[in-house]
């Protein structure tokens, strides 16, 4: 029963295929759980004053979306068996839902927009789209039949898929009711869409006859340390992984072993020598036109990441490496191996097991702070939570807690997991988000899940099993402190989900992540001359066709950004350039900042790094708001040089001034999280009082 319940979230792969009927039945998995009613944590033992009340709906995480305005408002449910279910309408829903829509296709703005914008008036698309819907419910519509309808995943759930699966039938059903003009525009655009063959964009990779060592295990197992040695055994060669730290990380290493080794990321380059054999890089920014002896690419199972997974994709079919060692988990072997059998591409599975004990506690903390010892990693997967759960432990224990969490710059993450490994220091506990699972060596004995559901933009969903292990086999790490790690949870209602998901069959991956180049986009934006570059971006999803082996990067931040960027005069190439920029878009002062960088550059006048960044001076208490203000700071001069790799001649400030600024802001955030002066946001009552008065 419970394995039948869980099964929907352990799809890890998206496929995004419109355009093409052979692949309809291919679209974006969409999972969501129901907002259930919030569960009261017990972060104190002093007396609380509980309502006696049933519990009621109570928003705990609002997010405003900053450029579309939606609010979301969802909550957070500690009782999985209870809440884990599928946003998903019913059948005879989708149906109807699929058929109303259908009907009133002419009048739905955005897709008169964009019909509108391939030069199809509003009056030839009113008779088009009632014939459409007429011949739609004699079933005469190539893939919109019911049965098709209900098969395509993620139509049961978002009206946003729907009318893109809609829309791309439509077109389909227009063609020949079109004027010939209009059908030749959309015969090229289909043709520059056509991204069923991706292997065929490295011709030099082709004509090479490349060896592909896949190295597979669970964490810990020594993968990339065989694969890193060969590494430095070879004469010319390249690491491409998935984070700046990593990078730097392999950098030093290989620098300090007296190999000379250069560092590529998005946002610096070091060149310790021209000549230097060998380079570090974020696989974003792998080098495709050298040859090169041996290649390392980590973490290879993220080329099913929904907007990431281009970069892993296009390292393999692209990089002109004689051996190509390729480390991550199990579930890549099948797809890696048809991809490169395809492309005639031999490859070598060699397979690890972890190299020391892992075991899972049959007991929790039992929902009290007082059990955490030194050694623990309390992994909570909400930033605001990240605070109230270190406070409640030193105030439980007096232990002193390090902090680790996505939004930190990787530099105070590094420099938090120093603190924690060493001995001398008075760190005992880590308290951090999922961003402990890649990246960082730590001295963890036992991890402690205080929560097993994570906040995904939407609801709370359960945490996938892959992510879980990968998170869990952090404890124990060979060559620490402990030499064998421990995995538990803070409340013994989540454990049967950390033995179910420990559990759990690999799920193998079954599509890989692409992204058309920027010279297809331009070539593309070309046809489309009036069109604002969103909706380029726009109409190129909903015309790609992909294989099956492939799916479409989601361009959904680049769009958002696309579409606040659209009013400014600049070239498709450069625009491109600022929606890639790695810009978190909830991060309304990171917003600003870039839309004033866009604004500046398309004006072709100077951008100071010093004029957009103002660092706030250090005091003696900290509120959180200023550690927010310090991250947002930190994420801005990122973009900042981010950007300035790309376009030197605008972005004056130099690079080591930025490096400078860098720096300080890092310190500045170091000391904020030794002072951060926390609030609880709200009482919360303790467990056994939570169960009172769950039985009033
Ligand atoms: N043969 C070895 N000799 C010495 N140290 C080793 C050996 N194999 C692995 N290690 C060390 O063990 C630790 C884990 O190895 P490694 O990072 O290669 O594991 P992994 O399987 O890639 O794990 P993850 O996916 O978690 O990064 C590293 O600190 C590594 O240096």
């Amino acid at each position: 029963m419970l394995r039948q319940t869980l099964r929907p979230l352990f799809h890890g792969e998206v496929s995004l295929c419109f355009g093409s009927t052979s692949f309809s039945r291919q679209c974006i998995r969409h999972f969501n759980v129901k907002p259930a009613k919030e569960s009261i944590k017990p972060f104190s033992k002093q007396p609380v004053k509980v309502s006696t009340k049933p519990f009621t709906k109570q928003p705990t995480h609002r997010v405003r979306h900053p450029l579309n305005h939606k609010n979301d408002t969802t909550q957070r449910s500690k009782n999985y068996k209870k809440t884990n279910t599928t946003f998903q309408l019913a059948p005879g829903n989708v149906f109807s839902t699929f058929r109303k829509r259908a009907s009133a296709l002419a009048t739905i703005p955005h897709i008169r927009t964009k019909v509108e914008q391939l030069g199809i008036s509003k009056e030839m698309l009113k008779p088009i789209a009632n014939g459409f819907y007429r011949d739609l419910i004699a079933g005469k519509v190539e893939g919109c039949d019911k049965d098709t309808l209900l098969s395509v995943n993620g139509l049961a759930g978002d009206r946003r898929i729907m009318d893109s699966y809609l829309y791309t039938r439509f077109l389909e059903y227009a063609e020949p009711h079109l004027p010939k003009e209009i059908t030749s525009k959309l015969t090229s655009l289909k043709k520059i869409t056509d991204l069923r063959f991706p292997h065929e964009w490295y011709p030099e990779a082709r004509r090479m006859q490349r060896k592909i060592h896949l190295h597979v295990g669970p964490t810990n197992s020594g993968k990339t340390y065989s694969a890193l040695k060969r590494l430095t055994e070879a004469k010319s060669g390249i690491y491409c992984g998935p984070l700046r730290l990593l990078a730097h990380e392999i950098f030093e290493r290989m620098n300090n072993n007296g190999i000379a080794c250069n560092l590529v990321t998005g946002e610096e380059k070091r060149i310790i020598s021209e000549d230097a054999t060998l380079t570090s890089s974020t696989v974003e920014m792998v080098e495709l036109n050298r040859d090169l002896e041996v290649a390392v690419v980590d973490e290879i199972q993220m080329m099913g990441d929904r907007t990431r997974g281009w970069a892993w994709t296009q390292a393999l079919l692209g990089l002109r490496a004689q051996e190509i060692h390729l480390c991550g988990e199990e579930s890549v072997v099948p797809l890696i191996k048809q991809i490169c059998e395809a492309i005639d591409d031999e490859v070598t599975v060699h397979r690890y097991k972890r190299l020391t004990p892992l075991s899972i506690s049959e007991k929790s903390l039992g929902g009290n702070y007082e059990n955490v010892k030194k050694g623990d990693c309390v992994v909570t997967f909400a930033r605001k939570d990240i605070f109230e759960v270190k406070r409640a432990i030193e105030r439980e224990t007096g232990l002193r807690c390090a902090v680790v969490y996505g939004a930190l710059p990787p530099e105070s993450r590094a420099l938090q997991a120093k603190a924690f490994n060493d001995a001398a220091s008075n760190f005992d506990v880590l308290v951090a988000s999922d961003a402990v699972g890649m990246g960082l060596n730590l001295n963890i004995k036992r991890i402690v899940f205080e929560s097993v559901q994570k906040y995904d933009g939407k609801s709370f969903t359960f945490i996938h099993p892959p992510h879980l292990k990968q998170i869990a086999g952090r404890a124990g790490r060979f060559g620490t402190t402990y030499a064998q790690g421990e995995v538990t949870t803070f409340e013994q209602d989540d454990l049967s989900y950390v033995f179910e998901a420990m559990d759990t069959p690999t799920l193998f991956l079954k599509t890989a992540g692409i992204h058309p180049t920027l010279d297809i986009i331009e070539m593309f934006s070309a046809q489309m001359p009036d069109a604002p570059f969103s909706s380029v971006l726009q109409t190129f999803e909903d015309m790609a066709t992909v294989s099956g082996k492939y799916f479409l990067c989601n361009y959904g931040d680049s769009k958002a950004l696309a579409q606040s960027m659209d009013h400014l005069d600049m070239s498709v190439r450069d625009r491109y350039q600022f929606v890639s920029a790695p810009t978190p878009l909830r991060d309304t002062a990171c917003l600003q900042a870039i839309i004033e960088m866009a604004t500046l550059y398309s004006e072709n006048k100077d951008i100071d790094l010093k004029k957009l960044v103002k660092l706030p001076a250090a005091k003696e208490s900290v509120t959180k708001t200023k550690l927010d203000q310090l991250e947002s700071c930190h994420k801005i001069i990122m973009i900042y040089k981010w950007l300035s790799m790309r376009f030197p001649d605008n972005f004056g400030t130099s690079a080591e001034e930025a490096g400078e600024l860098k720096e300080q802001c890092e310190l500045l955030i170091d000391e904020a999280l030794k002072k951060v002066h926390f609030r609880p946001r709200m009482k919360r009552a303790s467990y056994g009082q939570h169960k009172k008065t769950k039985t009033v």
